[in-house]
């Protein structure tokens, strides 16, 4: 007889996030996401850093659900802004993801090339149902374009551009993404956790 495989939640409201969680994960753990679950109350991501939101939204969700739950806080933080959007990227404009970029570009209008570096990171979070937590960071580096281009990925992708290849994130396939982005490098660092979820009592 075959042991059930452990379950892993994947905690996170973004659909963009989920899907590449899910590619990421493969089949090595078996997983459901909040879609899966009655609903749970979200939680108030009012920390300072993304590693403290990234814990508090593992934790909150593991305890309402009993499940280890992977949580992902991240964002982009660009230099000509100190740092903003940064923790605040969900909620720097009303309105969807579009909303979000045109403000950063019309902030960024006349900052000439040099200026407009920009990081994206992402803390991502484990905890246990008894509330212990690992975490790990990832970051990615280039710089804010003028106009959005690429169809795919989420959120601020159409107008990051990678330093070595002038592309922007939405212009990669999801593999070549996950392969150099914030979430990808989080992920890797993560996965022996991910792995050992399975021994955990
Ligand atoms: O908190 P959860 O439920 O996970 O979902 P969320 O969308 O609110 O996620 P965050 O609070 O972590 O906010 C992240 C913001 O940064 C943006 N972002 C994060 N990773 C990104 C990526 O890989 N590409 C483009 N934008 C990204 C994303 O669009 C959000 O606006
Ligand atoms: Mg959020």
């Amino acid at each position: 007889m075959s042991t059930p495989s452990p379950k892993l939640l994947f905690a996170t409201t973004n659909k963009g996030k989920l899907r590449e969680l899910r590619q990421l994960v493969g089949d090595s753990v078996e997983v459901v996401s909040l879609a899966d679950l009655p609903p749970v109350p979200e939680p108030e991501e009012d920390g300072d850093t993304f590693e403290a939101n990234a814990v508090k939204k593992a934790v909150e969700y593991a305890r309402a659900t009993g499940l280890p739950a992977l949580a992902d806080d991240s964002g982009l933080c660009v230099d000509a802004l100190d740092g903003q959007p940064g923790v605040l990227s969900a909620r720097y404009a009303p309105g969807d993801d579009k909303a979000r970029y045109e403000k950063l570009l019309s902030e960024l209008s006349g900052v000439p090339d040099e200026k407009r570096t920009a990081s994206f990171r992402c803390a991502l979070a484990l905890a246990w149902p008894d509330g212990r937590t690992h975490v790990e960071e990832g970051r990615c580096e280039g710089r804010i374009g003028y106009a959005p281009k690429g169809e795919h990925g989420f959120g601020y992708d159409p107008v990051f551009i990678l330093l070595d290849s002038g592309r922007s994130l939405a212009e990669l396939t999801a593999e070549e993404k996950s392969a150099i982005s914030h979430r990808g490098a989080a992920f890797r660092k993560m996965k022996p956790k991910l792995l050992s979820l399975a021994a955990r009592p």
